[in-house]
């Protein structure tokens, strides 16, 4: 392979970045050097890169790439990528887009490759897993620890289950926070994302989402008592309707035990009994 650009050189060329405005760049090579790897069983013909700061990582993901494609927020840095990897942008291996990731319009890309501005790195994911596009991305280690928990693990919440419904998702490496510069104040975990379908049918996607929300307000109640208190988020009309349709056994459990699969019989019931508005 040929020599990658140094990350500490490409910081002193770009300037230093600023923690309020999510600017922690990779400096560990070793880090840099696995993370296109991750992607490697997906299609890395044309790659999106959200959030480049100096290029650390946009220089590992060209030579792995046909094309990349990096969105990034802060102007000096956009124009620092343009000129640093002049080369790339004129033939067409490399569009720099300056913008906001939550804003602009997304490309026609076939895998997403990306350490993510923290602050709003839920949001953004949640831009890219409806996309149906596979992706590894990297978050604060404990995001990444409850997107990808199963049913029986403590981290396993809301965001699972809607992280999951999209994906499978799996955390295929924990960073330090020594690996960044400035360093983040927590550790980071770089997670491998692979759309498919859920196991589980649901006929109205976005009840299902609201349904999940509103029960996990209420983890540690019990079933009976999370769609009842929960009608106002899950949009009911006749939340005792759903109670009444609804397994004995399963109305004694909590929120938080149930599985995906569970969860979408449950929003089955409460779309046929509970009159959602
Ligand atoms: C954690 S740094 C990662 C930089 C580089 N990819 C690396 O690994 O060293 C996140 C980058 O996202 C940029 N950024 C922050 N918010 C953004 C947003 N809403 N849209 C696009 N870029 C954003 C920051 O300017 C910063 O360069």
């Amino acid at each position: 392979m040929t020599e990658r650009r140094d990350p500490d050189a490409l910081i002193r060329r770009a300037g230093r970045g600023n923690p309020d405005f999510d600017q922690h760049f990779l400096v560990d090579d070793r880090v840099l050097d696995r993370i296109p790897t991750y992607a490697e069983s997906f299609d890395r013909s044309h790659v999106l890169e959200i959030g480049a700061g100096p290029g650390a990582l946009t220089d590992r993901l060209l030579a792995v790439a046909e094309r990349v494609t990096v969105v990034e927020r802060d102007p000096d840095f956009a124009s620092f990528l343009r000129e640093e990897f002049a080369d790339a942008v004129a033939d067409g291996a490399l569009t720099v887009v300056e913008g906001d990731a939550l804003e602009v319009a997304l490309p026609d890309y076939t895998c997403s490759v990306s350490n993510l501005p923290y602050s709003a790195s839920s949001e953004i994911a949640f831009r890219l897993l409806p996309e149906s596009k596979p992706a590894v991305l990297m978050f604060q280690r404990e995001f990444a620890e409850r997107m990808a928990a199963s049913v029986d693990d403590d981290a396993y919440g809301r965001l699972s289950v809607t992280a999951q419904h999209y994906a499978d998702i799996e955390v295929v490496e924990t960073v330090p926070k020594e690996a960044f510069d400035p360093q983040p104040r927590v550790a980071s975990a770089l997670v491998r994302v692979t759309p498919r379908d859920p196991a589980y049918e649901v006929e109205d996607e976005a009840f299902f989402l609201d349904f999940v929300k509103a029960l996990f307000t209420q983890r540690r109640k019990n079933v009976r008592n999370a769609i009842r208190n929960t009608a106002h988020i899950s949009h009911l009309g006749d939340p005792e309707a759903v109670v009444e349709a609804v397994d004995e056994d399963l109305l004694r459990k909590r929120p938080g035990n149930l599985a995906p699969e569970t969860f979408a019989e449950l929003a089955a019931l409460a779309a046929a009994h509970g009159e959602p508005m």
